[in-house]
């Protein structure tokens, strides 16, 4: 089985694949500081809780936005796992043909959730991570990556709400019941998540402006992705599961692409 690990600045998701089938999705905490010996036995600990033994690896592929942590985990996925991952990184070929100014400087995770979107839907393609960042990526009808806006996640401005002021409090992000909100914490999920869908809408309906596309999908990803496409018909697709299969599709692709230079 591919274990597919997207290490994003909140999360740390690993995925597990038999074929084309994800049959397991996990989450680790990334601000936590640990060692390779810590990773490869917390992965190896929760594979094993999901009945997966760590044998049934034959492989890995990650894709990170966070470096310092890349070695520790990479060591500990060679130690307890005994397989070499992929790193996505400059040099891959992720079937992606970046067009932007400084193609190295983009997030590895949008890079693949281009190559997810394109292999699963199709372009053209706008593609939404609603992440510790908001991302929205514009990738081509002919499967380039062209251009990306990034804005802060939901979470993100949520925490920057509670942790700057003195009496606004930790909320649970949720939509409230009426956006004539008449107290503080319904007050702020208003802010928060209507400010996410109109943001949304007028970034999304400009992006597709200024492409000249007419007819383009849109397709949404990542934890809070759910909350706002529900309530947007600018969202065509909502997949949670966009970038792990996006580093499925890559690692195939680099295989091949590796088995054709031999
Ligand atoms: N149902 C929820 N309620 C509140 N917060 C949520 C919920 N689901 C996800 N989140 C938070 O929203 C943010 C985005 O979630 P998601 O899991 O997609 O991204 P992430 O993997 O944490 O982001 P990154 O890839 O940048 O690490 C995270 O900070 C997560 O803790
Ligand atoms: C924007 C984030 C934080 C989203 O995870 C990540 O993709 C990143 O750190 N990117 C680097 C800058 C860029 O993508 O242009
Ligand atoms: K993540």
């Amino acid at each position: 089985m591919l274990m597919t690990i997207d290490v994003g600045n909140t999360n740390i998701t690993v995925g597990i694949f038999d074929k084309q089938k994800l049959v397991g999705n996990f989450r680790l905490t990334t601000g936590m500081t640990r060692t390779s010996d810590e990773f490869g036995t917390a992965i190896g600990e929760i594979l094993r809780y999901n009945d997966i033994e760590k044998q049934d690896i034959s492989d890995a592929i990650i894709a990170s936005v966070v470096p310092k942590i890349m070695h520790s985990l990479t060591s500990g996925i060679i130690k307890y796992f005994e397989v070499h991952p992929i790193l996505v990184e400059p040099g891959v070929r992720t079937g992606v043909k970046i067009i932007t100014e400084n193609p190295r400087q983009i997030g590895a995770d949008r890079i693949v959730n281009a190559a997810g979107a394109l292999g699963l839907y199709g372009g053209p393609a706008i593609v939404i991570d609603y992440g510790t960042a908001t991302t929205y990526d514009l990738v081509s009808a002919e499967g380039a990556y062209v251009s990306g806006v990034i804005a802060p996640g939901i979470r993100t401005s949520a925490e920057a709400l509670w942790s700057k002021t003195a009496k606004l409090p930790e909320i649970e992000i949720r939509k409230p019941e009426h956006i004539l909100a008449k107290e503080t914490i319904s007050s702020m999920q208003a802010g928060l998540v209507y400010g996410q869908i109109g943001q949304t809408e007028y970034i999304v309906k400009h992006m597709i402006a200024e492409s000249g596309y007419e007819d383009i999908k849109v397709v949404a990803t990542g934890g809070l992705g759910n909350l706002i496409s529900k309530e947007t018909d600018c969202i065509n697709i909502y997949d949670p599961e966009l970038t792990l299969q996006g580093l499925r599709l890559i690692y195939e692709k680099e295989m091949k692409n590796r088995g054709a230079d031999r």
